[in-house]
């Protein structure tokens, strides 16, 4: 399961952040230098035919298909994931004319909130954006939802949603699900296909390792990418782009819904990063992320007993990160980053650890421990170069 070999990591970083960028995989410098020179340089405007550019998006998309348990032919990538979930949102409330409700938690992401905000303004027809609380959503979902709009591990706390359950109560009162796998998709098994789910969309840069801007994933349930009518038509998404035509017709299927030019050279590094895959169970990794966070979790919370767990403790129900409380947070985590432990800050006080068993084990976590020891007994974290907060946390 480790494949620490596959992945280009400075020399004595333990790296916690994976569930924010993914490390560089080895192989996607190769091969996007070979995109960059045997493709782009050499074939210039031919690639898109001769190296397969314009068929990338559906080929990555089968690749990414298993680690979600969809069907081939069902995922198409590139766009960004905020994007992804416009997109995904408008089709849900074209299918469900008439109601007027899309249902989420509150906390969810901020960039899908901000969708759902803005897709209600350019619709213009009384849409409402019901926040609530996790435990308050099944009660609410009622024959007004048109859409539950979840993110399936929140980025926060780590909390996993119960796909399953959740998507059967909302077909039971008619709604339809869009689900955000940002955190999930390469940390844990998703069965979209056996979840019944109607739309979910992912980002390949995090667990997937694609790299920093790799491109979106997007799912829609077979039968209704037949008949969506996309709110983002590209020419891409046309039936037929090479013909120009003034009016948007379709594509068959998920390729309606592809939007503009796919970027080529992120999708060859992401196409190296996915063959690190190749094997991986992912159920299995997924146990031992939960192995490693438990482990992580009662070695920090040794150290410094005020600290708050936020991520419940069924393995069940959780992601593959582990995130605490505490008013020192930030401070806590830019004094562990000078010491080479790479986590990261979530305002307004939470201290977030990735767990990624294909490049960390239990003795990774220890000298993790360690350091936090060193941290908290040197009061490493009262340095006032740590009281004004980064651009990006
Ligand atoms: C849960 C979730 N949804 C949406 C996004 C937005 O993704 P992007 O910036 O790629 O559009 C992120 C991360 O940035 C995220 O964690
Ligand atoms: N996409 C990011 C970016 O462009 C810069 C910094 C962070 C990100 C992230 O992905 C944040 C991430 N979604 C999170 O869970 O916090």
């Amino acid at each position: 399961m480790l494949r620490r070999d596959a992945f280009d990591l400075p020399e004595g970083v333990i790296y916690l952040d994976g569930n924010s960028l993914g490390p560089l995989p080895r192989r996607a410098e190769a091969a996007v230098a070979r995109a960059m020179q045997a493709e782009w340089g050499a074939m210039l405007i031919r690639g898109w035919n001769e190296a397969g550019w314009m068929d990338q998006p559906d080929r990555l998309g089968d690749r990414i298909a298993p680690l979600i348990g969809a069907a081939p032919g069902t995922v198409t990538v590139g766009e960004t994931l905020s994007i992804r979930v416009f997109q995904g949102l408008a089709a849900a409330l074209s299918l469900r004319p008439g109601r007027k409700v899309i249902l989420t938690e509150a906390g969810n992401f901020p960039s899908d909130l901000y969708m759902a905000q803005g897709l209600i303004d350019a619709l213009g027809q009384g849409h409402v954006l019901r926040a609530l609380p996790a435990t308050e959503i099944p009660a609410a979902l009622t024959d007004e939802v048109a859409v539950l709009m979840l993110t399936e591990v929140d980025y926060r706390s780590g909390a996993r949603h119960d796909m399953a359950a959740l998507t059967a109560q909302a077909h039971g009162v008619g709604a339809l699900t869009l689900w955000d796998l940002a955190h999930s998709a390469g940390a844990l098994p998703v069965a979209l296909t056996r979840c019944n789910a109607d739309f979910a969309a992912g980002c390949t840069y995090k667990y997937l390792n694609g790299g920093p801007g790799a491109p979106a994933f997007f799912y829609a349930r077979p039968d209704h990418s037949e008949i969506t009518r996309p709110i983002l038509a590209g020419w891409l998404g046309h039936a037929a782009p090479f013909d120009f035509a003034p009016d948007y017709a379709p594509g068959p299927g998920r390729a309606r819904f592809r939007i503009g030019t796919p970027p080529v050279l992120q999708m060859a590094a992401l196409d190296a990063a996915l063959d690190i895959f190749d094997g991986v169970d992912i159920a299995a990794l997924h146990a031992r992320a939960i192995v490693l966070a438990d482990r992580l979790a009662t070695g920090f919370e040794a150290v410094c007993p005020d600290l708050r767990r936020l991520t419940p403790m069924d393995p069940a129900r959780r992601g593959s990160q582990i995130a605490f409380a505490h008013p020192n947070g930030y401070a806590m985590v830019q004094a562990l980053i000078a010491q080479g432990v790479i986590g990261d800050f979530r305002a307004p006080d939470i201290l977030r650890f990735g767990l990624t068993p294909l490049y960390l084990d239990a003795g990774d976590i220890d000298t993790a421990i360690e350091r936090f020891a060193q941290v908290i007994e040197g009061r490493l974290w009262d340095d006032p170069a740590y009281r004004t907060r980064n651009k990006v946390t």
